[in-house]
């Protein structure tokens, strides 16, 4: 090769170098277009938030996305008002319509869904350190616009000057010490992003002009800044659980079950915690209405104003409502005739039992007319039984009185009566509003299925009605979410799950540590139930569950005999006045139970009487007020008060070593020790029997 040749082929080199240095400028440039607009306007959501900092908030810009190596996330905010992980877009012409975004027509909705699935994952690892899934909120900031809020399924959608007040509303939902714990979690769940890796062009580095600052005051006045953390500090206080959980529980939040499952646990270990959030994850994650339901009339509305407070953003989304309400709703939609008439009903059944009753068999076992209503009532109308021979060989569960078949045929002759005279009058009891609303739901299903359905004490719905609410989901992955505890079951009779058709198929987890009560209320109620057996809706003889662990500590109970209801009236007063010096325990923290209504009533005469202000269980909704509230134990399931009094409790009740032997006594002393079991573990600080 000549020495012209290679100069021709270097001068050919150097040029295709050229262009190549050319090409690699040109992307550069308009990359580095992309990234400064990208990186002012996420400067500017930076400093429009830089007010939070002072209240508590830690920012976190630029972080790494977890479980990538090159994704970022513009900023993650830790505060008070729980984790915010924050996109902003700088986009013009964008519309937001029926949970829709749009950039000019083009529906870009998915492409902002990346944000939700990394709050998904984030949720996870948050959950770890017992972060309640509801608390990681992820957020996309619109560059440049004011008046913007929006929610877009999982998604929240703000303008820039709209985000410091959003943040802000949240309020003080985690302590410091928790704060410090999900900072230190989201400091390694996004990792620091590392420096890019070299350009791979040999140039001396350019000398950069000083990057111009953002003032704050350009994107937010001092009034609007002002504005913001007030509302911060006037949001709602929250307690603990409605935004930290243990771990266990957090997971359990999220857990996904491949048909109905069930929660179980000993009183007060955070099973309708748990149940709260799992609606609200529920509600969140997919679309659809859920259910949250139980026995109590008045416990769906307690629960909803909790659920208000822990998961505001989607308290829309979950219908709250008793079994019965729930019942009575559809068939009033489907124009179906309800006569629910208790009084009427109460009279047929006298009649049928003086009738076919009185001067039977029946009344020869000894057994008063109460034990053969319940027979109906649960055993068979619980059930949904309308043929003898479903009757003449069933499983009694739970009833301790033996039946053999000639006792069979004389309560289906009762049952027969009753039930010709409900039809003759035109009347209904409870039972059949659930048995009509199951027909009908069979006859037309639901033309909008929910998309989940979360049943609280469980123990106390029937088998009709556990069959009623399965069938609004089946078996569908969440559908169903039982939760309970067998030991706190107060109605006759019983029943297994697979008599309802439904299968958990290993699908249940017990929790096991108690929030609730103190050490020593547990210990003083645990001794009414010990050793009690009952048959488990799973269909296996329990024990009960017992608390792994009490977290709490307090003084004992208080127990008070008395010589007579008067002594004990000025007694409980006493008490009532003794125990709201305690600082921090107001007459709203107050709960006096009674095992009857004529408790009740004595009750609410004695503190009228002191002037001492009442709200009766019956009428509770959950609103805070300065009230005692006084009511039956049954209604007072799944609540709890700081200070408990047990109005009426005979000293039998209570009193060790008077068991009765098998049969129907011991069925009903067991019965009632297990109500004044849920009585006594509805006290979280102080605990008062007054016993004559
Ligand atoms: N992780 C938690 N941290 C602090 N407190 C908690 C936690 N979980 C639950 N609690 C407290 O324990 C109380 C009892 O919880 P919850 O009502 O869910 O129990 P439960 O198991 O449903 O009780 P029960 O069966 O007796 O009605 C709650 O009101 C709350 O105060």
């Amino acid at each position: 090769m000549s020495a012209g040749d290679s100069a021709e082929a270097e001068g050919r080199r150097q040029l295709a170098l050229a262009d190549a240095h050319t090409l690699a400028a040109s992307r550069a440039r308009h990359a580095a277009s992309r990234y400064d607009l990208a990186a002012s306007t996420e400067r500017r959501t930076v400093t429009a938030l830089a007010a939070l900092a002072a209240a508590g908030h830690h920012l976190l810009p630029d972080r790494g996305w977890p479980g990538s190596r090159t994704a970022q996330v513009d900023l993650v905010v830790v505060g008070p008002g729980g984790v915010f992980i924050v996109d902003t877009k700088a986009w013009a012409d964008v519309t937001i319509d029926r949970e829709r975004v749009y950039r000019g027509q083009a529906d870009v909705t998915d492409d902002l869904m990346a944000l939700a699935d990394l709050a998904y994952t984030a949720e996870a690892g948050f959950a770890e350190v017992g972060l309640a899934p509801g608390e990681v909120r992820p957020v996309v900031v619109l560059a440049g616009r004011r008046g913007v809020d929006e929610r877009v399924g999982p998604l929240r959608v703000v303008g820039e000057r709209d985000v410091l007040r959003h943040i802000a509303s949240f309020g003080r939902r985690l302590t410091q010490a928790q704060i410090d714990v999900v900072l230190a979690r989201a400091l390694t769940l996004f990792p620091q992003v590392g420096p890019p890796s070299p350009v791979n062009v040999a140039v001396a580095e350019p000398v950069l002009s000083p990057r111009a600052a953002v003032e704050p005051d350009a994107l937010l006045t001092r009034d609007e800044v002002d504005a913001a953390q007030l509302e911060a500090i006037l949001a709602a206080p929250i307690e603990d659980w409605m935004t930290f959980l243990r771990p266990a529980q957090a997971k359990l939040v999220r857990r996904s079950f491949n048909g109905p499952a069930r929660i179980r646990g000993a009183a007060g270990t955070g099973k309708t915690v748990v149940g709260l959030h799992r609606a609200a994850y529920l509600a969140r994650s997919r679309p659809g209405t859920v259910l949250v339901t139980t026995f109590v009339r008045t416990l769906p509305q307690v629960l909803r104003q909790l659920l208000a407070r822990l998961a505001p953003d989607v308290v829309d989304k979950i219908e709250f409502a008793s079994v019965h309400g729930f019942a009575r709703r559809l068939l009033s939609e489907r124009g179906v005739r309800v006569q629910l008439e208790p009084v009427q009903a109460a009279n047929a059944m006298e009649r049928a039992w003086n009738d076919v009753g009185r001067d039977g068999p029946l009344a020869g076992t000894g057994l008063d007319r109460s034990y053969w209503e319940d027979e109906i009532t649960h055993v068979l109308k619980g059930r949904g039984i309308t043929r003898f021979d479903d009757y003449a060989n069933l499983a009694r569960t739970g009833r301790r009185h033996r039946l053999p078949l000639e006792l069979r045929t004389a309560v289906w002759e009762l049952y027969l009566a009753y039930d010709r005279d409900l039809r003759a009058h035109g009347c209904h009891d409870y039972a059949d509003l659930i048995l009509l609303a199951e027909a009908e739901l069979r006859r037309e299903p639901l033309a909008v299925p929910y998309s989940a359905v979360i049943v609280d004490e469980a123990q106390d719905l029937s088998c009709a009605m556990i069959r009623l609410l399965h069938g609004l989901v089946g078996d569908a992955h969440d559908g169903l979410t039982l939760i309970g505890d067998g030991q706190q079951a107060i109605y006759p009779g019983g029943y297994t799950l697979a008599e309802a058709g439904v299968s958990l198929a290993g699908r249940g987890v017990v929790l096991d540590v108690n929030y609730r009560n103190t050490a020593q209320i547990m210990a003083f109620a645990a001794k009414l139930v010990a050793g009690d057996e009952f048959a488990d809706i799973e269909g296996v003889p329990s024990y009960g569950d017992v608390p792994g662990r009490i977290a709490r500590n307090g003084p004992k109970p208080h127990v008070e005999h008395c010589v007579s209801w008067r002594a004990r009236e000025v007694l409980l007063v006493e008490r009532v006045r003794s125990v709201i010096e305690n600082v921090g325990t107001g007459l709203g923290d107050v709960g006096v139970l009674c095992a009857t209504t004529t408790g009740v009533s004595r009750a609410v005469a004695a503190l009228g009487r002191a002037g001492i202000a009442v709200q009766p269980l019956a009428d509770y909704d959950g609103a805070r007020g300065a009230a005692v509230k006084v009511g039956t134990i049954k209604r007072a399931k799944g609540l709890e008060f700081k200070q408990v009094l047990l109005a009426d409790v005979q000293e039998n009740w209570v009193a060790d070593g008077v068991v009765p032997a098998e049969g129907a006594e011991r069925e009903r002393w067991e019965l009632r020790r297990r109500e004044l079991y849920v009585a006594m573990t509805r006290a979280r600080d102080g605990l008062w029997v007054g016993i004559v």
